[in-house]
Formats: C-alpha cells, sequence, structure tokens
C-alpha cells in the first residue's frame, strides 16, 4: 500500500469516526480521492451516481458498512446517493431535479457531491420552499426568468449549513487530495471545490439577504400592528366622541323640554290654578287654587246666574201686578195688560240668551276643567321628575341613555331613553322595591317581574308593546327595556276627549283585539287580566299597543273548557273586570273571556265617555256594593248616537255569565272587528 494510500486510509479513518453523516460522507468522498479513487480513471458518469432501483437502506445501514473497503468507495458513493433521495424526497415540480441537470460536467459533479456531504441541508431546502412559498407568489414576483438561479440556490441552500461547519474540512481535504491525486484529478477536484465555494458564498450572501427580509417583515408586521391597535384605539375614540356628542346633544334638548315644559306649567298655572298649601292649626295641606281664566269664567257664570234671578224676580212682579190689577187692590200702580205682556215676552227672551251664554260658559268650563287635569298630571309628573334619583341623564348598563321622566306608576319610574347600541329611543322602566319591605317582599316582588318579563319578552306583534331587556340597577332596583310610545296612553286620550267618535274608537277596539288574538294563537296562550286605557299606548303613528303584562296569566295546556283557576287574584282595576272575579264565594275559573270584557268597558267608554258599571264609584265602594255582581245588564244612552253594530259588539262583550260570553277568538270573528272586504 502507498504512503498516500496509507493517508487515504488514515483520513478515511479520521472521517468515519466523525458521528456526523455529513462527515462520514465527506470522509468516504476524501477516501475516494486520496487512494481508492486511484484506480478510477475519470469521475463516473452522472447517471451511474443514482441508482433508482437500490434497495432502500436505513442511516444505521450506511454507518454499519465497513469503513474501509475498497469496494465500497464506488458503492458507497452510490449507496451515499441513494440514501440521500430517499431522505429528501425531490419536489413534485421537479425543482430540485432541474437544479441537479442545470449543472453540467465537473458543476453536476459538484451538485452531486454536494448531495452526497449532504442530508439535512435538504430539510432546510425544503424548508426554505415552504418559506417561500408561505410569502405567497412573491417568489414567482422575482420572475421565472431567473428560474435557474433560483435552483441553484435552492440547491446551494442545502450546503449552507455544510459549507458553515465544514469549511474546514473542505479546505483540508482540498490539501490532502492535492497529494495524492494526479493533476487532471486535482484540477477537477480544485474545480469542484472552488464551485462549492461559489456556492458557499452565494448561500452566505442568500442566508443573510433572507435574514435581513425576515427582519425587516417581522419590522413591517410590528408596525402593521402597531397600526392596527392605533386605528382601533382611533375608531374607539372616535365612537366614544360620537357617543358623547349624541348624548350631549339629547341631554341638551332634553334640558330644553324639562325647561319648556316648566314654563308652560307656570304660564297654565296663571290661568287654570296652582297647588296652594292650607295651614289647620299644625296640619299643614295642599289645596288647589283656581287659575285666573276660571275665576273669570266662574265669575261670569255667576253674574249670569244673578241676573237670572233678577229676571226672574220680575216676571214674578210683573204676574203680581196683573194679578193686583184683576182685584182692584191697586189701581194706580197697575199696568195695561198688554205691557204686562209685553214686559213677559222680554224677560223671556233675556233668559233664552243667558241660557245660552250660560251654557257656552259651562262648555268652557269643561275644556277647563279638562286642561285643568292635564296641568295637575304634568305638575305631577315634573314633581316626580325632580324628586327622582334618575333625572340627572344617566347612562344605564353601558347603553341606555336617560332622558325625561315619562311618569310613574305604583313601584316603577317610566323614563324615555335613548338606546346608545341601537340608535333608537326605548322606554326605561326602573322598578324601584321599597327599601323598607323586608326581604322576602323584595324576592316575592323580583319573581314577580321577571314572570312578566319571561311572559312579554317572548311577544312580537304590532299590537303588543315589544319588551327588549332587563337588568339590575343596584340591590333594590332594576329596570325593563320597553318599545317607546311617543304618543298619550288611552286614559289620557279619554282624559282629553272622554267621547271619541265611533271611527275612531273602533279602529282602537280592532287594534286591540288583533294583539288579543295574537296572545291566544300563540301555544302558551296568555291572558292579560289588567286591561284598562292606561295599558294601551300610542306610537307615533298611532298604532295602538297593549302593554303592562304584570298580572297576566299563562294558560295551562291541559286546562279544561270553563277556563283556568285563578289562584292569584291580583289588583287589577275594578271598572274593567268581568263579575266571576269578584266571586269570593269560590276561586273563580278564568278565560280569555276576562279580556273580553275588559275590552267591551274599554269601548263603552270611548262611545259613551264614562264606563258602563261604576263609573262615578271608587274602587273600595265598588267591592262594598258589588257594583260588578250587580252588573247584569248594559244599559246605553240615548246621547251620543252610536251604530247597533257597535251597540251588538258590546252586549256580546259584557254577557255577564261566563260560559255564554264568547272567548277572543270566537268574538273577534264579529264582522264589525275586521275592516276585510266581504
Ligand atoms: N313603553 C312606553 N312608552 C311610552 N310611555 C310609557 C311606556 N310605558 C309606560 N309609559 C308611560 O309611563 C307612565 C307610567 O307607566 P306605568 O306602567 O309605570 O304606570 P301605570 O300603568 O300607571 O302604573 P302601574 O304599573 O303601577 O299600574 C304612564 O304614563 C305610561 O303612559
Amino acid at each position: 500500500m502507498s504512503g498516500s494510500s496509507a493517508a487515504g486510509e488514515d483520513i478515511v479513518q479520521h472521517l468515519s469516526s466523525n458521528s456526523n453523516p455529513s462527515s462520514s460522507k465527506l470522509a468516504k468522498l476524501e477516501a475516494r480521492m486520496a487512494g481508492k479513487a486511484a484506480p478510477v480513471p475519470s469521475p463516473p458518469p452522472p447517471h451511474h451516481l443514482v441508482v433508482p432501483s437500490a434497495p432502500a437502506t436505513t442511516f444505521m445501514d450506511q454507518e454499519e458498512l465497513p469503513e474501509s473497503s475498497s469496494s465500497d468507495d464506488d458503492n458507497g458513493e452510490e449507496f451515499l446517493i441513494q440514501k440521500n433521495i430517499l431522505k429528501r424526497p425531490r419536489s413534485p415540480d421537479g425543482d430540485h431535479g432541474l437544479a441537479v441537470g442545470n449543472f453540467e460536467g465537473s458543476a453536476n459533479e459538484a451538485v452531486k457531491h454536494s448531495e452526497v456531504m449532504d442530508t439535512r441541508p435538504s430539510i432546510d431546502i425544503s424548508n426554505r420552499k415552504k418559506q417561500g412559498r408561505g410569502r405567497g407568489r412573491g417568489g414567482a414576483g422575482r420572475g421565472r426568468g431567473s428560474k435557474t438561479v433560483d435552483q441553484t440556490r435552492a440547491t446551494s441552500t442545502s450546503s449552507a449549513v455544510v459549507a458553515n461547519g465544514r469549511h474546514d474540512i473542505l479546505t483540508n481535504m482540498e490539501s490532502r487530495s492535492s497529494a495524492v491525486l494526479g493533476n487532471d484529478d486535482k484540477a477537477a477536484l480544485q474545480e469542484e471545490l472552488s464551485l462549492l465555494r461559489g456556492k458557499v458564498a452565494i448561500l452566505e450572501e442568500e442566508l443573510s439577504k433572507s435574514r435581513q427580509e425576515s427582519t425587516e417583515y417581522r419590522q413591517l408586521s410590528d408596525r402593521l400592528a402597531k397600526e392596527l391597535k392605533d386605528l382601533k384605539e382611533q375608531d374607539q375614540q372616535k365612537k366614544s366622541k360620537q357617543l358623547k356628542v349624541l348624548s350631549d346633544l339629547l341631554i341638551a334638548v332634553s334640558k330644553a323640554e324639562r325647561q319648556e315644559a316648566r314654563i308652560r306649567i307656570k304660564q297654565e298655572s296663571f290661568r287654570l290654578g296652582n297647588v296652594g298649601v292650607m295651614r289647620a292649626g299644625t296640619v299643614i295641606s295642599e289645596t288647589w287654587e283656581d287659575g285666573q281664566a276660571i275665576k273669570d269664567l266662574n265669575s261670569h257664570l255667576k253674574s249670569l246666574l244673578e241676573t237670572k234671578e233678577t229676571i226672574e224676580r220680575h216676571r214674578k212682579s210683573l204676574k203680581k201686578r196683573q194679578s193686583d190689577k184683576g182685584d182692584g187692590s191697586d189701581a194706580e200702580t197697575s199696568m195695561s195688560e198688554e205691557d204686562v205682556l209685553l214686559q213677559d215676552e222680554i224677560c223671556k227672551s233675556r233668559l233664552t240668551s243667558i241660557k245660552r251664554e250660560e251654557e257656552q260658559y259651562l262648555r268652557e268650563r269643561d275644556r277647563y276643567e279638562l286642561e285643568k287635569g292635564r296641568l295637575i298630571r304634568e305638575m305631577k309628573r315634573l314633581r316626580d321628575e325632580d324628586g327622582s334619583r334618575f333625572n340627572n341623564f344617566q347612562i344605564l348598563h353601558n347603553r341606555y341613555a336617560l332622558l325625561n321622566l315619562l311618569g310613574k306608576g305604583g313601584f316603577s319610574e317610566v323614563y324615555k331613553a335613548f338606546d346608545l347600541v341601537e340608535y333608537k329611543y326605548v322606554a326605561c322602566k326602573l322598578h324601584g322595591l321599597n327599601a323598607q319591605w323586608s326581604e322576602e317582599k323584595k324576592q316575592s316582588y323580583i319573581r314577580h317581574a321577571i314572570r312578566e318579563y319571561n311572559i312579554h319578552k317572548t311577544l312580537v306583534h304590532p299590537n303588543i308593546v315589544r319588551l327588549w331587556d332587563i337588568f339590575e340597577i343596584d340591590h333594590n332596583t332594576f329596570c325593563t327595556v320597553l318599545e317607546y310610545c311617543s304618543g298619550k296612553d288611552l286614559d289620557a286620550v279619554l282624559k282629553a276627549t272622554p267621547i271619541l267618535p265611533e271611527k275612531e274608537a273602533r279602529i282602537i277596539i280592532v287594534q286591540i283585539f288583533q294583539g288579543l288574538v295574537y296572545l291566544n294563537k300563540r301555544t302558551q296562550k296568555i291572558i292579560h287580566y289588567d286591561l284598562k286605557p292606561g295599558n294601551v299606548l300610542f306610537d307615533e303613528v298611532g298604532v295602538a299597543k297593549v302593554t303592562d303584562f304584570g298580572l297576566s296569566k299563562i294558560v295551562e295546556d291541559d286546562v279544561g273548557s270553563q277556563g283556568m283557576e285563578l289562584t292569584s287574584q291580583g289588583a287589577g282595576t275594578y271598572w274593567y273586570l268581568p263579575p266571576e272575579c269578584f266571586d269570593l264565594s269560590k276561586t273563580p275559573f278564568i278565560s280569555s273571556k276576562v279580556d273580553v270584557w275588559s275590552a267591551g268597558v274599554m269601548f263603552y267608554q270611548m262611545l259613551f265617555g264614562r264606563r258602563p258599571f261604576g263609573h262615578d264609584q271608587t274602587q273600595e265602594r265598588i267591592l262594598r256594593e258589588d257594583t260588578i255582581i250587580n252588573a247584569r245588564r248594559v244599559e246605553f244612552p240615548s246621547k251620543p248616537a252610536v251604530s247597533n253594530e257597535a251597540k251588538e259588539l258590546i252586549r256580546r262583550c259584557l254577557t255577564y255569565n261566563q260560559a255564554e260570553r264568547p272567548d277572543v277568538l270566537t268574538i273577534a270573528q264579529e264582522p264589525y272587528l275586521s275592516y276585510a272586504k266581504r
């Protein structure tokens, strides 16, 4: 064995002992170059390097091969290349294959060697390719024209890591191989090495470019993330600014409305009257003091009455004179018969005109009374608003901007509010629990309200006020959010105009019945149980809507034809409840017929300006005197004139006997309750 051959063996030994598989490949390459390659006249042709049919071998197999077997050299090369192919499947687009094919001669050889030396970098290549794809079609943007360069780079990339870690080995290899190889081989190898170096340099450059690119991308991504965050913040700020502007506007409008309402009250108080304070010893009470217009009107009426009395007296004296003349007792003061008749005619005519004047003043007084009623309600509203703890334009639940008080009920205050999320007006009903109440009573009230909410929230119909939301404000207060109805309620309408023309009354009752039909066509039927003018609201176009389901009852599925037991009587308003609800001798059975009765009472009230039973009575008196229990027959006043169909509908609704009274779905069939053309 020649010295150079021995040196080759040493190198093989040295390189084979390196656990790095690439080093082992290099060692084998080195070995081939040092000695075993000597008998091979020239590098094997490229197609010898790849033997597709070679049996697949694991990397361990390769490690276990005899290190210096002379037959190993070529086989080893084949084996290694085969191994490499298995480890790094070529990409389907054949880029890599092309990369190999694009090098010719020694370059080709060099590529093969580079493949032989490296398995791990192949994984780097595929990763890089993936990254390249990940960056989008940008890679293609560099141009298909540069494909060869790209491919070279791709191939070179596989050597990058090798280059980093094994530059010394290559240098070593170069010096040793120069010692053992012939001039041709040496030149070829040197060419090969310089090519590899070139590629290493390209790869290094590529790597640094990639690093730079990656830094740039990271910076870009950071910048974009920051920009996005800024935009979001700006958007948020813009939204809060918009909301601030909006709520400021709403508040300004509401404040102006409050001021206007107070000025109007002052003016009207002067005209119609005001609440005064009266002291009786230590007791201070409030009394109503009429305003100037009512005082003037009353004094006109008083003076007319006085004039009337004077005329009546004068007529009496005329009659007396006539009779005195007849019996001859006072001949001097006697008047001719004609004079007496004339005087009497004058008095009668004057009395007639006084009566006319009086009637006019009385009509005016009635109007004042209505205005006075409205003024008193408005005064009460303003006083309630001033005393309310929610009068300072709070935003509830981060969403509802409270504006002005609409009114106050038994345990609740209703505010007009603006929904800052849905951008619409709503009515916020604030249910206040009395702090003095026992915990048990509070819980019962809350249960009651939640029950109402659960019933009401499922109701979606144009003639039923929508319930949008419910939330707690504090331990003693919660809020329900309702559809806002900007018109008055029917109670206020009837206070302002006690008698409605039949046409108007009909359209209202038809809508109420449509709401009731909806309640009775659901799988879970509902009895409202508290239908009264105060619970019928109007929206801005005049659509009537039923509200307040606080006393309503859900009709159980298995209820018989006679209705369901009224377990909790509740406190409906007695003028509007049917006789069966007053029967204390047994637990009443109720059905939708309760609502039919209430609707009949309301319709009567709209047409005739008074309720059919117990109109002038208090709730307490109605109970005491069994007014409704005795309401067997409804009577109609002669005025105003009302159609027979309307009267017939009322009669049917107010059928005393519950069994004979039609239910909601039956009475809704009445032609009078439908506008459909027949
Ligand atoms: N959805 C609404 N839209 C507009 N105004 C409303 C709405 N709900 C109630 N109101 C008004 O608020 C006022 C108070 O209503 P609320 O229902 O609390 O009182 P009530 O029915 O008179 O009392 P209670 O519920 O104790 O019987 C009434 O004048 C009513 O017209």
